[in-house]
């Protein structure tokens, strides 16, 4: 009955058309668009005059067999042709997907316009090198919440930022931190997002990380170090400081009638290379003593990491780099190895190492290294791991430590102080040479600069995303649905009343002057530098005191200036980054020298 409307002569048409321009269409160009146009009329025809006629079962699924038919035969006979289509689809879908998201998810949650339309505007801010800036002039002009993506939000408020952080919350870790993955197809304690899994990891490095013993909180139950099992750990660090000094003191120093333009930064940043390789494989690379980065190590992650940063954005790219990095070839191309001698192929050197010793005792108790090993983390895991921990555990903490100098030797009556109260202690018999740990503890202005200068310049700046819980949750006010990212700003949460009217400022006073109770509040916000909860940083002591150390040693020694005080240093963050210089003039102090 049906079989005379369905086969009416338009219909027919489309199919016997198709064929016979067939030669024409994929040769020229001209064709091709008539062609187009032809399938376009034929199309509407179809779709009106299933519209206009009585709905039939059989009827449908003819026009539906037509329509599939069609689209196969016009978007996909040729490359060009399915490329184009496929772009199309693309941007479609994308458009359509964008619009959705803007008008249903997080709508009402202010921020930059376009920001909610695509993640460029975050693109920007990441390449634009000073990403810190933008997150802090955003969250000021929109609020302790706003919207930096179509499902991004940044989050400033402290307390907000610890509930999210919390032990017991049920934000996970972010696609984010997939970018940063040594071993594509395997997490390390970074980029591990499967709550359960990080913390089985974070159990079994805990106690290896720069062999500290470790207590389980009673209220958090999250691994923390004390800090007290360090008789190997100071020495080392001793060792590590004086290496320093005495090559500042033989090659850097200036005198009254001649300058020596020194890049203090530079050297910093040996010197926590050199730790940090001392502390995991039991000697140091030698950065200090070659004066320069060692296997290219430093150079390969400051020019990795902008890009890493830039695909943190774009983590469907992770897919592709999976599936590349099971083909050998790319593989070793693309991703670090231990055939590499350089670079990040650091991880050649601990599989050096690994093959060179004898498999680890349980209980000895040496070098990072090995208490992986011993806790049960695979060499090939531990390769990886090792890598993360050399990257998170220099780069930060001289980070922390050359801002903490350039603020204290750009605010003199801050310097004058510091240098009075360290030599105070130095003639009242209060402080070794090296100063040890617990002494510069109980110095109370160095104390105040190292919280000040953290303070004013977290190292760790890039937003660290979680992903809001299935069931939503209310952040800062506003109802945020399941999936939403939720970007942690800590440099505008270390500017809060909390720390008084003057939270731009560096000013170690605000620590002194407080009361106790205003102090513990003061110290619960600036926890936030170093994370909050399970994902804590596992070297907040070792960073803290390098710079315990550092600072001291150096201010005793030595009276620095900088060379260029219009620009003292040339900072591009992307992040964790401060990669350029930091040139000052350094000359002797000969009564405490
Ligand atoms: C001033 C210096 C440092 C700062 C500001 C800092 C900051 C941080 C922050 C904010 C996190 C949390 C990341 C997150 O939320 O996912 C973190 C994690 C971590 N940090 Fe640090 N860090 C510093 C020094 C160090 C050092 C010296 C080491 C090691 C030697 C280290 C090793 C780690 C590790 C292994 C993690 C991962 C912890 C986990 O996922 O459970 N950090 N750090």
């Amino acid at each position: 009955m049906m079989t005379p409307t369905y086969y009416r002569p338009p219909a027919i048409s489309i199919n016997t058309t198709h064929k016979a321009p067939q030669a024409e269409f994929s040769a020229g160009k001209a064709s091709s668009y008539l062609d187009l146009n032809f399938a376009l009329i034929s199309l509407k025809m179809s779709v009106s005059d299933r519209i206009g006629a009585p709905e039939s079962h059989p009827r449908f699924h003819g026009v539906l067999a037509e329509l599939t038919h069609l689209i196969l035969r016009r978007c996909f006979n040729s490359v060009e042709q399915t490329a184009l289509s496929v772009v199309t689809l693309w941007l479609l879908t994308y458009v359509l997907t964008t619009v959705y998201t803007r008008c249903t998810r997080i709508s009402g949650v202010p921020g930059p316009f376009w920001a909610a339309y695509s993640r460029f505007w975050l693109l920007r801010a990441y390449a634009s090198g000073c990403l810190w800036q933008i997150y802090h002039n955003t969250s000021l002009t929109y609020g302790p919440l706003t919207r930096i993506g179509p499902n991004q939000v940044l989050l400033s408020d402290p307390e907000e930022s610890m509930r999210i952080l919390a032990p017991r919350s049920k934000y996970e870790r972010g696609p984010w931190y997939d970018a940063f993955r040594i071993e594509p197809n395997r997490p390390n304690i970074i980029s591990q997002r499967h709550r359960s899994t990080h913390l089985r990891m974070r159990y079994q490095m805990a106690p290896g990380v720069h062999t500290l013993w470790f207590i389980c909180h009673p209220l958090t139950n999250v691994t923390q170090y004390s800090g007290k099992d360090i008789a190997n750990f100071e020495n080392i660090m001793n060792v590590r400081v004086l290496d320093l000094t005495d090559h500042i003191t033989a090659d850097w120093t200036s005198t009254a009638d001649s300058t020596v333009v020194f890049d203090l930064g530079r050297w910093i940043r040996h010197l926590t290379m050199d730790t940090i390789t001392h502390i995991s494989f039991g000697k140091p690379l030698g950065y200090v003593e070659n004066g320069q980065d060692v296997m290219n190590f430093t150079g390969v992650v400051e020019q990795l990491l902008p890009v890493v940063l830039r695909f943190s954005l774009f983590t469907e790219l992770k897919y592709v780099l999976q599936v590349l990095a099971r083909i050998p070839c790319f593989r070793r191309k693309l991703f670090p190895h231990s055939t590499h001698s350089t670079g990040l192929g650091g991880i050649k050197i601990t599989k050096d190492i690994i093959n060179s010793r004898p498999p680890p005792e349980p209980r000895t108790k040496s070098d990072m290294l090995n208490s992986f090993l011993c806790h049960g983390i695979s060499p090939t895991e531990v390769e990886s791991e090792m890598v993360i921990a050399l990257v998170a555990g220099s780069d930060t903490t001289s980070t922390g430590l050359r801002a903490t100098i350039l603020n204290i030797i750009s605010n003199p009556p801050v310097y004058r102080k510091l240098q009075q109260e360290i030599d105070e202690a130095i003639t009242r018999g209060l402080i070794s040479s090296p100063i040890q740990d617990t002494e510069a503890r109980r110095l109370p202005y160095l104390q105040a600069c190292i919280y000040e200068g953290l303070r004013c310049h977290p190292p760790l700046v890039m937003p660290r995303e979680r992903i809001a819980p299935p069931e939503g949750d209310t952040v800062c006010g506003y109802h945020l649905p399941g999936g939403t990212i939720v970007g942690l700003n800590v440099w505008t949460s270390q500017r809060t009343k909390v720390y008084g009217t003057d939270p731009e400022v560096f000013r170690p006073e605000r620590w002194i002057e407080a009361s106790d109770e205003q102090r513990r509040a003061m110290r619960k916000v600036w926890d936030l530098v170093f994370g909050y909860g399970t994902t804590k940083c596992l070297g907040e002591n070792v960073a803290l005191m390098t710079m315990n150390k550092v600072l001291p040693e150096l201010f005793r020694r030595f009276d620095i200036c900088t060379i260029d005080p219009q620009r003292p240093w040339h900072s591009e963050c992307y992040g964790i980054f401060f990669q350029k210089g930091f040139n000052v003039r350094v000359s002797k102090r000969e009564a405490f020298s």
